[in-house]
């Protein structure tokens, strides 16, 4: 089942495009709150714990902020958290996203985090989490924006490391509404995990996973039909396979691309490249995410700003990229409905 595109779409003027994606309200599903430390709250959070960083400054750090491919992001993303000790730490990261994205019109945000890049250095679970839970609540008192966490298991790590963290995090179940799986893809398949989502479905998360950033057609398969996610994070090497692109088509299965993401990990150097609109117009259920927003640079509206200058979308995919993130959300459908009627008065406002 798909939607129409309100009429309103035809009559808003071309110049209007950039405060039109500013403005509308969106959902943001596919983003790293540990990507979301920022040169500045790096250094000031090593200051605070006496951690020692291998950068003189923030201007060493964000030099080194030169990617080549997901790895060689990766190894900087880590060492980037290794600052987060204390819950007082966590809370301020995530306060700080949060911040951003209600100034983005974000009215829905689902929110990765990696607790065993945490818990390997020492640091407790409940720290983690309840660092992070407390700033979802806050936010949404603050500034009404709603927000949930998704639990991500590191695939380069081993199937029992997962479990472990699994049954380290059950306690806290009630601050987590889902399961993710990231970093390392290729050499790491989907099915390497596929006990621990078995489980992890059976206990009654919405489940997720990385598939398709760098990693093969095979992997979208994989977490599709053995991890049996509701979404799919990134999937844009998902276009090499045609009966693999049907089937995503047919199931209006949610893709959570990240534009400026696969720019700067040179998935697409060439934004002008990406193939977002052409997936759209395939009929897939493409959104768009920041990823990790502060290595990427830009947040959410960013990312819609540049790939629609790039390539030349207009009001009518604005509408449907905005739509299809309000309703891939875990949200209950009543309050997907409020959001699309915010969505639907947004666009009338800025009709001509
Ligand atoms: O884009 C990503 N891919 C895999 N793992 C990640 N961890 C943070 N960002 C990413
Ligand atoms: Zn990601």
């Amino acid at each position: 089942m798909t939607y129409a595109v309100p009429s309103t779409v035809s009559r808003i003027p071309a110049d209007c495009l950039p405060a039109l994606l500013r403005a509308m309200p969106k959902a943001e599903l596919h983003m790293h709150i540990e990507g979301s430390l920022e040169p500045e709250l790096i250094f000031a959070l090593a200051q605070r714990n006496g951690v020692q960083l291998p950068y003189a400054d923030v201007e060493a750090l964000r030099a080194a902020y030169a990617f080549t491919d997901l790895q060689s992001f990766l190894d900087i993303y880590y060492a980037g958290a290794s600052v987060l000790l204390q819950e007082q730490d966590f809370y301020d990261m995530a306060m700080a996203y949060l911040q951003r994205a209600a100034a983005d019109h974000v009215v829905r945000a689902e929110i990765f985090f990696d607790p065993q890049t945490h818990t390997e250095r020492g640091v407790a679970m409940e720290t983690v989490i309840h660092g992070l839970a407390r700033a979802c609540k806050d936010a949404q008192a603050q500034w009404g924006i709603s927000a949930g966490l998704i639990l991500s298991f590191l695939r380069h790590l081993s199937e029992e490391a997962a479990f472990d963290t699994l049954h380290a995090a059950l306690p806290y179940r009630e601050h987590f509404i889902g399961i993710g799986l990231d970093s390392s893809e290729v050499g790491n398949p989907p099915e390497k995990f596929a006990r621990v989502f078995e489980q992890c479905k059976a206990l009654g998360f919405h489940l997720v996973a990385h598939a398709g950033e760098e990693g093969p057609p095979a992997y979208v398969w994989s977490a599709l039909n053995v991890l049996q996610v509701q979404r799919i994070d990134h999937g844009v090497q998902s276009e090499k396979d045609w009966d693999l692109m049907q089937r995503l088509a047919d199931t209006r299965m949610p893709l959570t691309v990240c534009p400026l993401s696969n720019q700067k990990l040179c998935v697409f150097p060439d934004l002008r490249d990406h193939n977002l609109p052409r997936m759209l117009a395939a009929g897939l259920n493409v959104t768009v995410n920041s990823d990790d927003p502060a290595y990427f640079g830009g947040y959410v509206n960013e990312n819609y700003l540049q790939v629609f200058a790039a390539t030349g979308m207009g009001a009518e995919q604005a509408y449907q990229l905005a739509r299809n993130s309000l309703e891939a959300t875990f949200a209950s459908p009543e309050q997907q409905a409020l959001w699309v009627q915010q969505l639907d008065a947004c666009f009338e406002s800025m009709a001509a």
